[in-house]
């Protein structure tokens, strides 16, 4: 039987936006409604602020729903995102230890995998200079490598596979395949859609803070595109 790591039971999420003097609220993600099973790769996608990335940041416990609720029980999940939470004073190894951590690892385990994790991030000596001195790509292939090391049940990946060169990209996509086949459970959220089409396994479509189409990922993204073409006429 398929095991169900995650549900997202009625999720309603809203920011207050600015707007001159006033605030207005915003409801981003409506009564959202969807199970996460082990082993799958749900690929996420929708138009440019739909609210995927904050779907993800909701999973990941960052932002707390306003209404429903998010189950997961026991489970491990990490986000992968341009602006992962580095602290960009810190060399990307003081980094790499305190993201470890912050995935629930001792110190010990935390530091016994930092070489690994600069092999994976192909950093060499720039491991140890500060993060703010990093390009987007570096970033990208800092916090991918994190999480790829450091064990996580769900790996939450927002955009974070378009940003390194095609040699990364290539390099993130075998690893991505491996872990797949080892039962990791991954979210994608990507705009490439030959990406979603050759990795995920199931795909759901977010449209007016709404999913209106969710199962095989054919079908969603040729929906996808027919919404892309009926906009643009
Ligand atoms: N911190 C915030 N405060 C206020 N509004 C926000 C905030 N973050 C996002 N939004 C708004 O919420 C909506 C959804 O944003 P989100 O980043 O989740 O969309 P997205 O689907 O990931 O977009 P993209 O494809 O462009 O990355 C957008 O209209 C955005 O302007």
């Amino acid at each position: 039987m398929t095991t169900k790591l995650l549900s997202i039971e009625n999720v309603t999420f809203h920011y207050f936006q600015r707007h001159g003097l006033r605030v207005k609220k915003r409801t981003v993600l409506n009564n959202l409604q969807l199970d996460v099973y082990q082993g799958e790769v749900l690929g996420v996608i929708g138009r440019n602020g739909c609210g995927k990335s904050t779907l993800l940041k909701l999973l990941a416990g960052i932002y707390q729903p306003d209404k429903g609720r998010i189950v997961a029980n026991n489970v491990r999940v990490s986000l992968q995102t341009l602006n992962a939470g580095f602290d960009n004073a810190l060399s990307g190894r003081d980094n790499a230890l305190i993201s470890a951590m912050l995935l629930g690892h001792c110190k010990a385990h935390a530091l016994s995998q930092l070489e690994e994790i600069n092999d994976m991030a192909e950093l060499r000596d720039q491991f140890d200079e500060p993060v703010k001195t990093y390009s987007a790509g570096m970033r990208a292939r800092l916090g991918f490598s994190i999480a790829i090391k450091m064990q996580t049940d769900v790996l939450l990946i927002d955009e974070v596979l378009g940003v390194g060169d095609a040699a990364f990209r290539s390099k993130a996509e075998q690893i991505i395949d491996e872990k797949i086949r080892s039962g990791l459970t991954v979210i994608l959220v990507s705009h490439a859609v030959h990406q979603i089409r050759r990795l995920c396994t199931r795909a759901i479509l977010i449209e007016n803070g709404k999913i209106i189409d969710q199962g095989g990922v054919d079908g969603v993204l040729s929906n996808y595109e027919k919404t892309i073409k009926n906009t643009i006429g």
